[in-house]
């Protein structure tokens, strides 16, 4: 791509769309703009990916076609507005934060932006990311087809009523740590049976990625994948009876909803 791709702030979630970019090759490292708060996330930023860093917010701003702010969300209000002089006037400027609406990008960045919103998790460094998309009524059908090819390279993009982004937080923005937890949990049970941790860890991943890509690719339900596994008087029924009577879906769909529930109210 020839534009300039900026981010303003790049932590957990900066440095996986870096990384995303610039593994998939749609960006050279030269093509990336960069600037933290600290100047040692700047070094090894520009260490690790080889892209261009700057001291200051503005000067990225100032540089990038497609801009991304990637700091909290408590943050977005005064990096936005000590930046918004420096915008390109085309500029594409994209906002990922937690509850931080195109409307409220609209007040601290001026009406007239072109501004897109989306909620993307880490799996975007190797490709396999979600990107939920909701575009500001500014933008043009061909930017929204620029905005929507760039991000595919990282993952699967779903173009989404910005009224449901709250719920994609619930179980794509966040939900890589609950599967995280998962997989800990089954490596530690593995090891508390003997298996060397690499082998636990490397085999649960797998056996998740695997199960995931059934519902994925064979369209079957899950209902049914579980009873295809689940043999009569078997292994698998004795796993299922104790998840059911410890109350792993009513854990999960808590979880869910409480994160859903955060979500909204930092979106109020
Ligand atoms: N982590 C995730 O999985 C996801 C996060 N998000 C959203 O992404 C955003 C970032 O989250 P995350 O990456 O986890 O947070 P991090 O804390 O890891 O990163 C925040 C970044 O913002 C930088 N920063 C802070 N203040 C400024 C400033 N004034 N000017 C420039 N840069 C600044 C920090 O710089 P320094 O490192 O130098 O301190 C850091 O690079 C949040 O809004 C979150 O809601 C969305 C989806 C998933
Ligand atoms: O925990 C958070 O607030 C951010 C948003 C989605 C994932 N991480």
């Amino acid at each position: 791509m020839e534009k300039t791709i900026g981010f303003i702030g790049c932590g957990n979630m900066g440095k996986a769309m870096v990384r995303g970019f610039i593994e998939s090759a749609i960006a050279l490292p030269q093509g990336i703009i960069v600037s933290t708060q600290r100047e040692t996330t700047r070094e090894n930023i520009k260490e690790t990916f080889g892209v261009r860093v700057a001291e200051k917010n503005q000067e990225v701003a100032k540089e990038s076609d497609i801009l991304f702010f990637a700091v909290k969300p408590y943050a977005y209000e005064t990096v936005m507005k000590e930046s918004r002089s420096a915008l390109k006037d085309d500029a594409l400027i994209i906002g990922l934060a937690a509850g931080v609406t195109i409307d409220k990008m609209k007040e601290y960045l001026g009406q007239e932006r072109k501004i897109v919103k989306i909620m993307p998790n880490t799996p975007v460094a190797v490709s396999e990311g979600v990107i939920a998309v909701s575009f500001s009524d500014s933008l043009t059908s061909e930017e929204r087809r620029e905005v929507t090819e760039l991000l595919s390279v990282m993952g699967k993009v779903s173009v989404i009523d910005e009224k449901h982004m709250d719920v994609i937080t619930g179980i794509a923005g966040s939900s890589p740590a609950y599967v995280y937890m998962f997989i800990e949990a089954m490596a530690d049970a593995a090891v508390k049976n003997g298996l060397p941790r690499k082998e636990a860890y490397d085999i649960s991943a797998q056996a998740v990625l695997g199960a995931a890509k059934m519902v994925l690719e064979t369209g079957i339900h899950p209902g049914m994948l579980k009873d295809m596994v689940t043999s009569p008087g078997g292994t698998t029924i004795e796993a299922v009876a104790v998840l059911e009577e410890k109350g792993l879906r009513h854990a999960v769909i808590s979880a869910v909803d409480a994160c859903v529930d955060k979500s909204r109210k930092m979106s109020e």
